[in-house]
């Protein structure tokens, strides 16, 4: 929740961020629009989503990358799948006021914050690949910042600060919401963030190369139709005036200047080559237009002016072809048709005599003739400006949208310098644009996707493996834990813990597990005057002397092929399958032996006595109880008779079987 109140600030800030920085900077709204509401838009939908509006939050966000998707497949698809005339068509109708490509470079931005807006509301993060979405967001904002203004590039990423700013502000919202909810995954995601995101870095860098390659080979391609033209122009000025040079020469048969008739007829030869020219002039000696070609509202009112003083910018070059019999030509001067141009002089000199007849004026309008020049490229291919200096000497903007860089390229007319500007449409500029760049860009981006999504669920099912891994062997250790518990449990539920000998439970169960054996003998084993051990050896010395005489009587019982068990306090208690009440007197004698010899003694050094009740079956069905009272019968009399003796119970009867 606390992060969630961090970020809720920032998403709300971003849009105003924008919108007050473009108005603070008096930036133009118009060309900003599309991204501003872009920015809006995603603002919108992480603003919701923070204030719990799901709902709202989805209205907002799908639209969004829908309309994203769309401004991405106009540069993803092929020119003949949809012309950029359809795209140029649909992108007026989505984002008028502004063009497609002015907001091109942060649309990567947008749809990285698009998406991990939809990331936030699927729920799925770091599985979606949110972390690499964040990565790339802030790469294309780190290329924003450092790429150079987009005065170098039709295509260059666009500096907006306002604008930057906004798109950091959501980008920081994100980060400030998840921070939290990654500390658990970071390991696994940063496992999978850092070579996808490399990938990202690698492909950005190669696009950006490769974006640059095609801005510098379209600057060339530009510069070369510029220098294309400018040859034309000049190559142009040098074939019209070989042209007029064999036109003046024509005259010089003539002992008389031409006729109107002749001249019209003449001319118009001439001028149907070079339709730019504005006039084609007969001048006399005195600097008179005598004819002039063709003759319309703007030139025939020039017939009898006299050039010398209506044209002094002229003058010189007039004087050279009229006084000198040489080529003369203007600069590029106000005509008397009120265009910008130049006048070539060529005298016409007569062959007999050498005498000069006049000069053929030939008027070049440069911005008719640039026009004419110019209408060989199709208007929105480029804008075309042809400049003496600073003077405008023609220009032709018809390209519906000029590129955001032009080109300058001199041009040299004999003595004339002049400079042709191209500047290249947007539309012919994206037209030619290649498309490695950006399949470049779609596919590396997608490749670095796919690799987190891969790394990311690799690492996620190792860690479920492990986890599984660890549970299984917790689960085998738990198993194992609780068998042996039950094992104790009913190993404990069967035997005496201090001796380990079968308890009577136990003891009963073997009884009944050999009802049917006969002889079936029982030894009742009562060692005497243990209290005196306890009490004055103490409890310990007691358990020792206890389990040594079960280790001894387990060994005896063991041998003669029965079983020895605790009855319980000082009583054992031991059964002796199919031996006879003399082979169970033997038995019994042997363990009062082994007894003897083990050295147990009481306090004063007196050895550790045992008595013994021996009851044997030899007939009849079993009646464990009646067996051991029987035993315990002859016991008892043992112990009454002194101690350290055998009493043999004569079944049923206890009656005494003999004694040591
Ligand atoms: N150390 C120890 N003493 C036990 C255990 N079970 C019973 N005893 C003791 O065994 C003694 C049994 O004494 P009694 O049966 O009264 O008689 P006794 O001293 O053996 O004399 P007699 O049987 O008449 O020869 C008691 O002092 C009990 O406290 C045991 O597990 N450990």
């Amino acid at each position: 929740m606390k992060y969630r109140l961090g970020a809720l600030p920032l998403s709300a800030a971003a849009p105003l961020v924008a919108l007050l920085g473009l108005l603070m900077a008096s930036l133009p709204l118009a060309g900003a629009g599309t991204e501003l509401i872009l920015i809006g838009l995603t603002a919108a939908g992480q603003l919701a989503w923070h204030l719990r509006h799901l709902m709202l939050s989805r209205l907002v966000t799908w639209p969004t990358l829908a309309w994203l998707a769309i401004a991405l497949l106009s540069y993803q698809l092929p020119e003949a799948w949809v012309s950029q005339a359809d795209w140029n068509r649909w992108e007026g109708r989505l984002m008028a006021g502004s063009h497609i490509d002015d907001w091109r470079p942060p649309l990567l931005m947008l749809l990285c914050l698009g998406l991990l807006n939809l990331s936030l509301l699927t729920r799925t993060r770091a599985n979606l690949g949110a972390p690499l979405l964040m990565g790339t967001a802030g790469l294309a904002l780190l290329a924003q910042l450092l790429a150079p203004h987009p005065t170098d590039g039709p295509l260059a990423l666009s500096p907006d600060g306002p604008l930057l700013a906004a798109q950091a502000c959501l980008l920081l919202a994100q980060l400030v919401d998840i921070l939290g909810g990654w500390r658990t995954s970071r390991n696994s995601i940063l496992r999978a963030l850092w070579p996808s995101l490399l990938l990202a870095t690698l492909t950005m860098g190669l696009w950006y190369h490769q974006h640059r390659d095609a801005d510098r080979q379209q600057q060339q391609a530009i510069a070369e139709l510029g220098q294309r033209l400018g040859q034309r122009l000049s190559d142009e000025i040098d074939d019209h005036l070989a042209a007029m040079r064999r036109f003046a020469a024509s005259w010089r048969w003539q002992d008389a200047p031409p006729s109107a008739d002749q001249w019209a007829y003449q001319a118009e030869l001439y001028h149907q080559d070079f339709p730019y020219l504005l006039n084609i002039a007969f001048i006399d000696p005195r600097s008179r237009i005598l004819h002039v070609h063709p003759a319309n509202a703007y030139n025939t009112p020039l017939l009898g002016t006299r050039l010398f003083e209506a044209q002094p910018d002229g003058r010189e070059a007039l004087g050279k072809a009229l006084h000198d019999g040489t080529i003369g030509q203007t600069r590029v001067i106000a005509l008397l048709q009120g265009q910008p141009g130049m006048v070539h002089y060529l005298p016409v000199i007569q062959a007999r005599d050498a005498r000069i007849l006049g000069a053929v004026g030939v008027v070049v309008g440069l911005r008719s003739m640039a026009d004419t020049l110019f209408r060989q490229v199709a208007p929105d291919t480029a804008a075309l400006t042809l400049l003496d200096g600073e003077r405008l000497l023609a220009h032709q903007g018809t390209a519906r949208r000029p590129g955001p860089w032009r080109h300058a390229s001199p041009l040299t007319l004999d003595d004339l310098s002049l400079t042709l500007i191209t500047r290249p449409g947007h539309d012919a500029l994206l037209a030619r644009r290649p498309r490695l760049p950006v399949v470049t860009l779609a596919a590396g981006l997608t490749l670095a996707y796919l690799l987190y999504l891969a790394l990311f669920a690799r690492r996620y099912m190792q860690l479920q493996h492990r986890q599984a891994r660890r549970s299984n062997r917790e689960l085998r250790r738990e198993v194992r834990n609780r068998t042996r518990l039950q094992q104790e449990v009913e190993w404990l539920a069967t035997h005496d813990e201090l001796t380990r000998l079968p308890n009577r439970r136990r003891f009963l169960q073997v009884l009944a597990e050999h009802d049917r054996v006969r002889p079936l003998s029982v030894l009742l084993c009562d060692i005497d005057h243990f209290k005196l051990v306890n009490d004055r050896l103490g409890h310990l010395v007691g358990d020792r002397y206890l389990a040594e005489l079960g280790r001894l009587g387990h060994a005896v019982l063991d041998a003669a092929g029965g079983v020895f068990a605790r009855l319980g306090g000082e009583e054992f208690v031991a059964c002796l399958p199919g031996s006879s009440a003399e082979d169970a007197e033997a038995v019994a004698r042997r363990l009062q032996a082994a007894l003897a010899e083990s050295r147990l003694t009481h306090q004063d050094g007196a050895p550790v006595t045992l008595s013994v009740g021996v009851a044997t079956l030899d007939e009849g069905p079993l009646v464990a109880d009646e067996l051991l009272q029987a035993a315990d019968d002859a016991l008892y009399r043992a112990k009454s008779l002194g101690r350290d003796r055998i009493e043999r119970a004569t079944s049923p009867a206890d009656l005494p079987v003999g004694g040591p």
